[in-house]
């Protein structure tokens, strides 16, 4: 820049006035170099000020769904999404019953290119047999594993993974593990047991979230991995998978809704930093990746070393090890234990504990459901079975209930338009556009359960109430349905009716006071009071 303004003055030398030589000297000298950070800075948000403003302009006009109703910001930025997923923590499902479906209509443009779809015929026409609606790519890619059962976009290899796992999640298959689950629901009792015993009485105050994921933890990972890990008859119940899991689940929207930079999170707080800084949403997901890799390893070093015990305990292959016999890569198979060990333990825990809520706030549902156990097992110190309480009508009354009013996969489901597009709830919606359904919202339809919120089995017991089923799409529909929905109601039926014939169990004052609060994370979570309840025994 100097010799350049030597050169601009020594041009002008002679031609001008001594007084603007001088001038122009101290301009030289005044002068910025054109290429600092600042203005590299500022020309950058420029130009991010002015593509914001040309495309926010062409989502407003010319874009395919520029004529669906919809808040004027959630139009032209994902920020309006963001806002309520992140900074409102986990509200953005509600927010569009409460308020954006009651004032836009059933089909309201929640983001550029969303549209969020409140009609629960429609969730069957989306959520259907058949590749027509895909997940989307950017949501489901976000959990980085294209190629497992639950975030696999490509149909093709869904079909694949999908074919492989079927038959070990069949109603058969998984009947074959009761004995584990009836084993674990006694160890459940037992510490309950030990509870009331420590409070000299017939009663205590139960801290119930640990024994429950245990619970589930424990039938889960014998089924997965014929992992041992004896939870159950720890002091603490604590061990690093599962603590793990639990605290993964709170990075889930950003996995989903900012993939990038969860990723450059990850890249720049490592596990070591991570557990230093005390990240729990980032260390959980590193313990989880290295507590189902380390399963793989185990199970692959004792079928080099011939020591494999192929079965567990009742006789059943585990899962890993039936996928590796297949020829299932390894990779692969840590890659989809990882979800299926998430996808059982999360739903299935909030499942149980929330239910326990809603019979400790429905005193007479609890009564009912009580005495029809009773009466399924008259002795106190028998387990009612599984298809013991599937065949009681109050008992599954009570567990359709509380699979619809608990809800545990709270949050959008987002599926791809076909490329031709389609008509849903009488619109014709343009192809590519992304469609977010959320079960939740087809859980609390009025028009199909009138006063949604309310806890009432009975609704599942009228003449006509064969006509709701359709509407109970706790495990999703469709050929994306859960895979696991066999092992999760064996869990819940046995679970539920080994606490409920035992014991009652009471809302604290405090519980009463706040009700039921919890957010939604893609699945429903637990916020305010811990679910702690007042447990004592039956007196038969
Ligand atoms: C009460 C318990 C459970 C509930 C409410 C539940 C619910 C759901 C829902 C709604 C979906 C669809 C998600 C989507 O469309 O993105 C799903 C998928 C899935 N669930 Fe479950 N689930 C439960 C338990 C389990 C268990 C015990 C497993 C066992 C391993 C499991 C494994 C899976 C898998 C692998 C998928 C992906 C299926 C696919 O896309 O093909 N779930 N679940």
């Amino acid at each position: 820049m100097a010799t350049s303004c030597s050169n601009f003055v020594g041009l002008l030398d002679g031609k001008l006035h001594p007084n603007h030589i001088d001038s122009a000297q101290k301009y030289c000298e005044r002068a910025q170099p054109l290429l600092t950070l600042r203005n590299v800075a500022l020309a950058f948000l420029l130009y991010q000020a002015v593509a914001f403003i040309i495309t926010a302009i062409y989502r407003i006009t010319f874009h395919p769904l520029a004529k669906f109703p919809g808040p004027f910001l959630a139009k032209i930025t994902p920020l309006y999404e963001y806002y309520y997923t992140f900074v409102k923590d986990g509200k953005m499902v509600q927010h569009c019953m409460d308020n954006l479906h009651p004032q836009y209509g059933p089909i309201v443009r929640t983001m550029p290119n969303h549209l969020t779809i409140n009609d629960s015929d429609a969730f069957h026409e989306v959520h259907s047999v058949g590749m027509k609606y895909l997940k989307d790519p950017g949501f489901y890619e976000g959990f980085r594993c294209p190629d497992s059962s639950f975030s696999a976009v490509d149909p093709y290899i869904h079909r694949k993974v999908r074919g492989l796992l079927n038959p070990m999640f069949s109603k058969a298959t998984v009947l074959k593990h009761e004995p584990v689950v009836l084993e674990k629901a006694a160890l459940v009792v037992k510490r309950i047991e030990g509870e009331i015993e420590k409070a000299g009485g017939n009663q205590t105050l139960l801290a119930m979230r640990r024994l429950i994921y245990a619970y589930i933890f424990e039938i889960a990972s014998d089924y997965i991995f014929a992992g041992k890990y004896d939870i159950l008859n720890q002091p603490d119940m604590k061990h690093r998978l599962l603590d793990g899991l639990v605290s993964a689940v709170e990075a889930l929207p950003m996995a989903t809704h900012l993939p990038t930079l969860a990723y450059v999170l990850e890249k720049l707080f490592p596990y070591p930093v991570a557990v230093k800084l005390g990240l729990d949403a980032l260390t959980g997901q590193a313990e989880l990746r290295q507590g189902t890799h380390g399963e793989v390893k185990r199970i692959l070093a004792e079928r080099e070393s011939g020591t494999l015990k192929k079965k567990t305990i009742q006789g059943k292959p585990s899962v890993l090890s039936d996928l590796l016999d297949k020829g299932d890569e390894p990779g692969r198979v840590a890659r989809e234990a990882n979800f299926l060990i998430g996808a059982a333990l999360e739903e299935s825990a909030w499942t149980i504990l929330a239910t326990v809520y809603q019979l400790a706030a429905n005193k007479d549902c609890q009564q009912r459901f009580y005495e029809e156990l009773k009466q399924l097992s008259p002795n106190k110190e028998e387990y009612v079975s599984f298809q013991q309480a599937e065949s009681n009508s109050y008992v599954a009354a009570v567990i359709k209930e509380a699979l619809r009013v608990t809800t545990s996969v709270s949050g959008f489901l987002p599926r791809v338009c076909p490329p031709e597009g389609a008509t849903i709830a009488g619109k014709h919606i343009p192809g590519g556009t992304v469609l977010d359904m959320s079960i939740y919202m087809v859980h609390n339809d009025p028009k199909i359960f009138p006063n949604p919120k309310k806890f009432d089995p009975e609704r599942w017991l009228q003449p006509n109430s064969k006509k709701l089923d359709r509407y109970m799409v706790g495990f999703g529909a469709g050929t994306r349905i859960c895979l696991g929905m066999q092992l999760a109601y064996l869990n819940l039926y046995v679970g539920l009716s080994a606490l409920f014939r035992k014991y009652e169990f009471d809302l604290t004052e405090e519980m009463k006071k706040e009700g039921w609060l919890w957010t939604e994370k893609m699945v429903s979570t637990k916020r305010g009071l811990e679910p702690d309840f007042l447990v004592k025994h039956r007196e038969d």
